[in-house]
């Protein structure tokens, strides 16, 4: 048992993710929530709502989110952590605006917040911190006095992590006949982003092409790639390629695109693959429909033996980890030394966003970071 001051100085945890739509009619507003202010061409939303509808308008990821949330419970009490549990979205109800105030309401004055987006980026870093920062603003204004909030170190490279997914390509290789498992490669993929992006991704000073962004994927990858070695006595090529691109054709994204790559790998002679969805933390819509519904398509037409991996999910070694990372901030926030795990080549990352880290097109206002504007 850890006891109840392994948390302390935080009195609240705040899991903040994307959102999703939870029936036909929430598809379109959703979907003007998540590209407000962004260029995405109009096809490219209805051709997203599409994929929505084809699940009946509803996202998995806030039902994947709920069970997070019960499963981080369970693990809390199971270990003495006493530390109450809240969520919030930035696209869709329970929105984090509300959350907050529900916070403020009940009295918490030190938040400690885990995303659901395990690598550096815009996207999945700087813009939920804007979304706290536009959140606490609001709080403000409203007279309320808003809480202190932290963000939890990225856990791309964290051993409950890496070690989870390993597990999952290990399993899902025993999903292939067993003749063609040893000639099986692991092909990783993850959200592209810009190259525009991505190159301005983590910390200032390792800016320029692929930014921290890439760079974390493949040091991910790596470490899978090499444990799922390990555990078979097979060496097998492993490469990271990139899924769900939207945004303007004439403006470069990260590629290869999965499905371009399966064709290229075919054509080559290759037999198997493992997709490996490393760049996510639940089976969300682009889990489910990018690479289960599109890339598995593309698989069968090319006669490509594919089968696509788990991701971490509410996998209790996952949960373990997220305990772990709760507990080792709380502890540094205390002024203690705690053992930070990484696995990989890049070493834990920072607790505090520097300035400059996952820079946005404009400069807007972060919180959880060197650069926030709140305490
Ligand atoms: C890096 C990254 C992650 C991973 C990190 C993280 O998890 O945060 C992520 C996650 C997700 N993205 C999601 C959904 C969408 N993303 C979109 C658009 C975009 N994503 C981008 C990047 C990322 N996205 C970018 C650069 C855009 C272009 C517009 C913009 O600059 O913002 C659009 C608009 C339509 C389209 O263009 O596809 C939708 C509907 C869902 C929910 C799935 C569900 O409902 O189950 C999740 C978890
Ligand atoms: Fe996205």
């Amino acid at each position: 048992m850890e006891g109840v001051l392994a948390a302390q100085p935080y009195d609240a945890l705040l899991l903040l993710s994307f959102g999703g739509p939870e029936g036909p009619d929430d598809v379109l507003p959703f979907l003007e929530n998540v590209t407000r202010g962004r260029g995405i061409p109009r096809e490219r939303l209805a051709e997203v709502g599409a994929h929505y509808h084809l699940f009946g308008g509803v996202s998995p990821i806030n039902e994947q989110n709920r069970t997070l949330l019960a499963a981080l419970a369970d693990d809390f009490a199971a270990h003495g952590v006493d530390l109450p549990l809240y969520w919030g979205n930035r696209n869709w109800a329970p929105y984090l605006t509300d959350t907050l105030r529900q916070l403020v309401a009940d009295g918490r004055r030190r938040v400690l917040t885990l995303v659901t987006s395990a690598y550096a980026s815009y996207s999945g870093c700087r813009q939920y911190r804007e979304d706290l920062a536009g959140a606490l603003a609001t709080l403000r204004e409203e007279g309320l006095e808003p809480p202190r909030v932290d963000k939890l170190r990225l856990y791309y490279n964290h051993p409950g992590f890496l070690e989870t997914v390993a597990e999952g390509v290990l399993e899902s290789l025993q999903r292939l006949p067993s003749e063609e498992r040893a000639g099986a490669r692991l092909v990783f993929t993850t959200h592209s982003i810009p190259d525009s992006a991505a190159d301005v991704s983590g910390p200032p000073e390792g800016h320029g092409p692929g930014g921290a962004y890439v760079a974390q994927h493949l040091d991910a990858a790596r470490v899978v790639a090499e444990r799922v070695a390990e555990a078979t006595g097979v060496t097998r090529e492993w490469e990271l390629v990139y899924q769900s691109r939207s945004g303007s054709p004439r403006i470069p994204w990260l590629e290869p695109d999965v499905n371009d790559r399966l064709r290229e790998l075919r054509a080559k002679g290759e037999r198997a693959v493992v997709l490996v969805p490393v760049g996510f933390v639940s089976d969300h819509m682009e889990v489910r429909f990018d690479l289960d519904t599109e890339a598995l398509a593309t698989a069968d037409e090319l006669g490509l033996l594919a089968v696509r991996s788990p991701t971490v999910g509410a996998h209790p070694r996952f949960v373990a980890a997220l305990r772990e990372l709760v507990l080792e901030r709380a502890a540094t926030e205390r002024g203690e030394r705690p053992e930070r795990g990484a696995l990989g080549e890049r070493g834990p990352s920072h607790d505090v966003c520097p300035v400059g880290c996952c820079a946005g097109r404009v400069v807007k206002p972060a919180a959880a970071g060197a650069d926030s504007p709140f305490a």
